[in-house]
């Protein structure tokens, strides 16, 4: 996670083509007030695993779809010819939201989970997905175009010298000081910390975070962050946002490329059927849940 003072803003250089189909409706020792604030991630390996944030920016040229069927013309869904146009979107996405907020109320949180997300949003920013947050720490730039004073302080990054359950521990005992310190908003509803923004990428079995289809946590009704130790994809320890945290964010972004997500894409957007109740379908934030697909993950659609 992050946060800055000042908006992600800059000119956009290019202009990509996609749909839009827009929608009708750490440890804590890190913990320094700050104003963009990035989380670095929604769910994380642990141990001995990469650990890998970042994203870019961009203009993306809208053109609605008069073609999508109906279902996904009720969401924010946007379809991108290429990941690079994809990443584009992303980022101009996040810098308007950053600016929102910053003018609302001085600071912008953002979480960043991991996978392919990084890899992808690294990949036009100059920083490659290993060394990411080593570019927004030390660079003091979050995306090539977007100047972002991020101090180091402000990314917060799980201690993975601890164990699983220490590691999570740990982390929520860092998001509750910044609540606590007014840095992490908390939502009226639900009493849940609320984040300005989460980007989240999605595992072709339709997991989000390392919350996955038929795990016990996905009925977490208390706990802010939780530990895994069987997950069903390597590593088999992780800590990960629950989903009351994550439901309770101000904005949501999924970020999904790839022919192999196309079945819970088509199952999410409620145009197909899963025997299994997939944890994507779960994700239901506060605010608005916008979709970033590339033109394979929405194949089905
Ligand atoms: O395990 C995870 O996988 C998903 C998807 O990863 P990808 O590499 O297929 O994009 C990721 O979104 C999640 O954060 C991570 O915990």
């Amino acid at each position: 996670m992050a946060s800055s003072s000042r908006p992600l803003s800059a000119s956009l250089p290019t202009t990509h083509t996609h749909r839009v189909i827009p929608s009708s409706s750490p440890s804590p020792s890190s913990c320094s007030p700050a104003t963009t604030r990035f989380f670095r991630r929604t769910s994380s390996t642990h141990p001995n695993n990469s650990i890998s944030v970042s994203f870019t920016c961009l203009k993306a040229k809208a053109s609605m779809s008069a073609n999508m069927p109906p279902a996904t013309q009720e969401k924010n869904v946007q379809v991108f010819d290429s990941e690079e146009d994809l990443s584009v979107a992303l980022a101009k996405y996040t810098a308007n939201l950053s600016e929102k907020f910053i003018k609302q109320k001085g600071s912008f949180t953002v979480v960043v989970s991991g996978g392919s997300l990084i890899k992808s949003l690294s990949s036009s920013t100059g920083c490659s997905a290993n060394n990411a947050c080593d570019c927004w720490r030390f660079r003091g730039r979050l995306l090539n175009a977007y100047p972002v004073p991020i101090p180091p302080g402000n990314i917060y990054a799980i201690n993975d010298a601890l164990s699983a359950e220490g590691a999570a521990d740990d982390y929520e005992t860092c998001v509750k000081h910044l609540v606590h310190n007014g840095i992490i908003s908390t939502s009226e509803a639900s009493g849940f910390p609320k984040f300005d923004l989460m980007l989240l990428g999605m595992g072709p079995d339709g997991h989000v975070a390392s919350l996955f289809p038929g795990h016990p946590l996905l009925q977490e009704k208390n706990k802010w962050v939780a530990f895994i130790k069987e997950s069903p994809k390597p590593p088999p320890q992780r800590i990960t946002f629950t989903f009351p945290v994550i439901n309770s964010s101000a904005n949501i972004a999924l970020v999904v490329a790839g022919a192999g997500k196309a079945h819970p894409v088509h199952v999410a957007l409620g145009h197909g059927q899963d025997p299994d109740l997939l944890p994507v379908q779960m994700v239901s934030p506060e605010g608005e849940l916008a979709w970033f697909l590339d033109k394979d993950a929405a194949s089905k659609l």
